[in-house]
């Protein structure tokens, strides 16, 4: 029977990575995505660029949009603090499955809450409710990977529901393919942030990218 991308990502981490070794399931995802077959993980470049981001802000509250495989949730969830709290939202319930497992895999499941949003416009419903569901107040990071055209919405979501804070980062991918143009131009003129982009390309591919740094000024 046909046998979804997705779970050939699952096999390839089964088969080549180690159970509890987070480093040997991120390896096996980007041999297999850049060996066999492409998908839309943030992958190994942009990769180095969220992880000297996550160390550097060292944060004890994340959310991320966009789970796909979980392969950026373990590289996040690696670099955690022990009592730091991480919440991903996945619009869709296959990748929502595999991605738990992905997470089982690295043995990184006590530190990543998955929210399965099971409804289209998914973090548009959650985000208003993360403050009662989850006790967090104010996240110090937000990965933004989601669908391109909910990143300023979502963005601003989260500015009136009082997710975000003075120092807050927003980290973006995609913002040039398949782009978040709306997106960047919001950022870029409002006094609220600083924002500044990291040179990149797109996974597995020679293609310009960058991952859109915002720190929240105001
Ligand atoms: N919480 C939520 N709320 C709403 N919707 C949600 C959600 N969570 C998930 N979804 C559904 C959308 O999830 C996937 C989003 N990611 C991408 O689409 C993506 C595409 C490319 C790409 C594709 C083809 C090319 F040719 C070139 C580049 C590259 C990337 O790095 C991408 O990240
Ligand atoms: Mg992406």
């Amino acid at each position: 029977s046909f046998v979804s991308l997705r779970q050939r990502i699952l096999s390839a981490v089964q088969k080549n990575a180690t159970r509890g070794d987070p480093r040997s399931v991120i390896r096996a995802i980007d041999q297999f995505c850049s060996q066999k077959e492409w998908a839309m993980n943030v992958g190994n470049e942009k990769g180095c660029i969220l992880d000297s981001v996550v160390s550097e802000v060292n944060p004890a509250t994340v959310l991320e949009l966009g789970t796909y495989c979980g392969y950026s949730t373990v590289r996040i969830a690696s670099l955690l603090p022990p009592y730091a709290k991480f919440i991903t939202l996945e619009f869709n319930p296959d990748f929502a499955a595999v991605a738990r497992q992905v997470i089982a895999w690295a043995g990184l499941e006590d530190k990543v809450k998955i929210k399965p949003c099971l409804v289209e416009g998914a973090s548009s419903d959650w985000i208003p409710k993360i403050k009662e569901q989850f006790g967090i107040k104010t996240f110090d990071l937000v990965f933004l990977d989601h669908w391109k055209e909910h990143y300023l919405s979502d963005t601003k979501l989260m500015e009136e529901c009082g997710l975000l804070r003075k120092g807050s980062v927003l980290l973006a991918d995609n913002v040039i393919c398949p782009g978040a143009p709306d997106y960047v131009e919001y950022v870029r003129s409002s006094p609220r942030y600083k924002s500044h982009y990291f040179r990149s390309h797109l996974e597995y591919t020679k293609a310009e990218e960058n991952l859109w740094y915002l720190g929240i000024i105001e």
